[in-house]
């Protein structure tokens, strides 16, 4: 029995051992004998701490830098510490991550060695990315090595063949006139602000989800909603990425990206299954995802790709695929925005080459300048700020420089981009031609030049961004222009992409057609998502407003107020005329009827101001409105605003239970929604749209809540100030019935200084009140 028991804590032991060793060899010994091999080379670096590396330092110096001066010198502001190591190391130097020692790299000579040395299939990928960024990618074309990628790229590459491509033009043209109609639509409707960042990168995944997976915008954008809350999820947050056991020390967020991913790879599986049982009924469909399935099934072994190879690809192309090249469209209107005379000259050439005719690919060629524009737009601003490599072999480089197996390798695109020494001493600067007769822009060496990568592994979407940029900047510049507000902040940001980190709102602008052209303001200051609300009242008053617009922030309140403005443009508006008009004779009809005796015009203008909201903009009848605008206004406001109660306090509710619970008056507005089931286009129907596509129901109740409160007793309130002023105030009592008189006519007015009001609430010498 003791030999057991002894047996079995030797087998521990050396497990545990074992499993010792393992943490060392993997944590230090190995990356250490990397890191001597490497200054055996020559090369210096950084002094790293352990288990961190380098990036308490590269934290510490990461500053969100907004300033109301357009920089474009974004190296030295985004990466301050490569800016520093350059100048103490040089363009070749070793940091860490972590316990990973990285290979810095900016100088294109080296590149373009490492490329002559090294095939594309024998490229690997940093193992800490690969892991890292798994829910994302998976094992996709990106991240994917050797012979798996080389299986990867052929059944990929014939989906972007030119043929295809010219297919997928008429629906980027169809998919972003839609969007611009939607401009034209929240103009109208006085939107006050625009975001463009955020409409583009919407219009690139619908064009990626219809051209690549022949989906509808509606099954697309739950997978883009949760890429989007992955993205932020994985890189907003700071992290501790090569640090052994970073990811516990952010628990929470390890288990949401995993969840997320898992969710992700779930709406591919389904969507994959849906187009398998398709492509056996019919004819297969020439997309991307279609070619996949098609060399899936057909391929044999050297071609084929697994169920969850295929889960993997379409991630990769779903989130790769739209918003690099929305990036590059958003960070190009902000330099044409900046630069009038190059989106005039755009303009003139799009005039000159496409005239009044509509898009066709084959002239896409021919619009040069746009071509300059453009690379001009990767160079200042590349979506993909930097690429990384492992060396899957030893790299005999030169005679002195050989680079072992295993390195990582972190190739700065951007320091690359800005580098004086490369470009000259302008290099700071908007100048597209530079590209005029040069498709390196005149850059002193080839391979400093690289928004799409290098060698074998260059972006294999490129010319699906070329298409898409020109079509959607065209149609843009043919129906818009557009000029800086004084008060934008330059503020990019690195989320795996380069973009501006609070997106490019436009507030509202005018719009023309290409013969007559108006300024738009472009305000990058995204100041007003950036406004939050006070915790105390968001908290103390969610029983009257929940989280709707009114208490909403940041990028919620972003989504809300892009759902809700379209039910307030001018045929909405119109259409509810009619309504006001009936409601308010209906009461006015009353106050007739009432005889001499006193009316409260407060409590009558109140409440047909909260029957007019209940009509217009939820399409309930008078009196279920009434039942919800009483249930609302009584429990909520009165309970919520006539008691002392005390905000503020730690547990202050517990002294008011009662109005804390009669407050709560959800069901009541559950109740009408679950009702509702007709489409129609008010509020209420605009609403229950979004909610099919990912709106929660209790987001909808609280925009209910919102609208049902806040639309009403403003107006009424504003109504009822009036009539007490223009009690007080006779002439001007004269003046407004005169002036009705003309503009309305008699005829219009049904009845004018026939009541007589004895009192209303504020005051009772009102008389001779219409
Ligand atoms: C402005 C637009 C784009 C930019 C700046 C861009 C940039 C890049 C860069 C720099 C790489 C090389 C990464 C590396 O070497 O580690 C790359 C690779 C890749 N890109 Fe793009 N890309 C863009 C658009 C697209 C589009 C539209 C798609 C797909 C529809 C796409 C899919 C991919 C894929 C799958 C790879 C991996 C290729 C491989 O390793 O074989 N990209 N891209």
């Amino acid at each position: 029995m003791e030999t057991i028991v002894l047996g079995f804590v030797i087998a521990i032991v050396m497990a545990l051992l074992y499993v010792f060793c393992r943490l060392i060899f993997s944590f230090w010994v190995f990356p250490v004998l990397a890191y001597r091999k490497l200054k055996r080379n020559g090369l210096d670096g950084p002094s790293p701490s352990f288990p961190f590396g380098n990036l308490s330092e590269m934290k510490k110096k990461i500053i969100n830098v907004q300033s109301s001066n357009i920089s474009h010198d974004i190296h030295s502001t985004l990466f301050p510490f490569f800016t520093r190591w350059q100048h103490s190391f040089g363009k070749m130097f070793i940091y860490w991550l972590g316990t990973e020692p990285f290979l810095y790299i900016a100088d294109p000579e080296l590149l373009k060695k490492l490329s002559t040395e090294v095939t594309a299939k024998n490229w690997g990928k940093p193992a800490v990315f690969r892991r890292d960024r798994s829910p994302m990618f998976g094992n996709g074309l990106l991240m994917s090595e050797g012979d798996d990628w080389v299986r990867h790229r052929h059944v990929i590459t014939p989906a972007f063949n030119p043929t295809n491509l010219k297919a997928m033009a008429s629906l980027m043209v169809e998919t972003t006139n839609k969007m611009l109609d939607n401009w034209v639509t929240l103009i109208d409707s006085g939107a006050q602000e625009i975001d463009v960042e955020r409409e583009i990168i919407a219009t690139a995944g619908e064009i990626i989800a219809k051209t690549s997976f022949g989906i509808s915008d509606q099954s697309g954008r739950p997978v883009f909603e949760k890429l989007r809350a992955l993205q932020m999820t994985l890189f907003k947050t700071v992290r501790f990425v090569g640090v052994p056991f970073g990811k516990m020390l952010h628990p929470k967020k390890t288990l949401e990206a995993r969840k997320l991913g898992q969710e992700i790879n779930q709406l591919f599986l389904s969507l994959i299954d849906e187009r398998r049982k398709s492509i056996r009924g019919s004819t297969p469909q020439h997309d991307l995802l279609g070619l996949l399935l098609k060399q899936s099934e057909q391929g044999g072994f050297t071609k084929s790709l697994t169920t969850q190879e295929l889960v993997d690809e379409c991630k990769t192309f779903f989130f790769g695929g739209h918003e690099t090249t929305a990036l590059a469209i958003t960070w190009t209107m902000l330099l044409l925005a900046t630069h009038q005379d190059w989106q005039h000259q755009l303009r003139e050439e799009i005039r000159e080459v496409v005239g009044d005719k509509g898009i066709d690919v084959n002239m896409l060629s021919g619009l040069k300048k746009m071509g300059w524009v453009m690379n001009e737009v990767f160079r200042l601003y590349p979506s993909a700020p930097n690429a990384q490599r492992q060396a899957k072999a030893d790299i005999q480089v030169s005679d002195d420089l050989s680079i072992p197996r295993g390195t990582n390798m972190w190739i700065d695109i951007v320091g690359m981009h800005h580098d004086p020494a490369l470009w000259g001493e302008d290099v700071n600067e908007f100048k597209p031609e530079r590209f005029k007769d040069d498709i390196h822009g005149r850059c002193k060496h080839k391979m400093g030049y690289l928004p799409f990568g290098f060698g074998g592994r260059m972006c294999i979407g490129r010319n699906l961004t070329f298409l898409e940029y020109k079509i959607v900047l065209t149609l843009i510049l043919t129906r818009f222009s557009f000029t800086i507000s004084p008060t934008y902040c330059h503020s990019p940001s690195i989320m795996l992409s380069l973009r501006p980190s609070d997106g490019l709102p436009l507030p509202r602008f005018p719009f023309g057609s290409l013969s007559e052209m108006k300024k738009i303001i472009i305000n990058v200051q995204s100041s007003t998502k950036n406004w939050g609300k006070p915790a105390v009242f968001r908290c103390d008053r969610a029983p009257m407003f929940g989280n709707g617009l009114v208490m909403s922030q940041g990028e919620e309140w972003v989504r809300h107020r892009h759902v809700i403005t379209p039910a307030f443009n001018p045929t909405n508006l119109k259409a509810m005329a009619s309504l006001i008009v009936e409601t308010t004779n209906k009461m006015l009809d009353n106050w007739k009827d009432s005889g001499p005796q006193e009316i409260d015009v407060e409590r009558e203008i109140t409440a047909t101001a909260g029957d007019i909201i209940a009509k217009t903009s939820f399409g309930i009848s008078y009196q279920s409105g009434r039942l919800v605008f009483k249930k609302l206004i009584r429990t909520s406001q009165m309970t919520l605003f006539k008691t002392s109660r005390h905000v503020g306090v730690p547990f202050g509710k517990i002294m008011h239970p009662k109005e804390t619970l009669e407050a709560r008056n959800q069901p009541i507005v559950l109740a009408k929604i679950h009702q509702r089931v007709d489409a129609q286009r008010d509020l209420l129907g605009l609403l229950l749209k979004e909610n099919e596509r990912g709106f929660t129901t209790q987001e909808l109740v609280d925009e209910c809540k919102t609208f049902f409160f806040g639309s009403h007793e403003t107006t009424a309130l504003a109504i009822i100030w009036t009539m007490l002023l223009l009690a007080t105030h006779q002439d001007w009592q004269h003046q407004l019935r005169e002036e009705i008189r003309e503009v309305v006519g008699i005829k219009k007015l049904r009845w004018t200084c026939f009541l007589d009001l004895r009192r209303c609430v504020y005051s009772n010498t009102i008389t001779d009140c219409a």
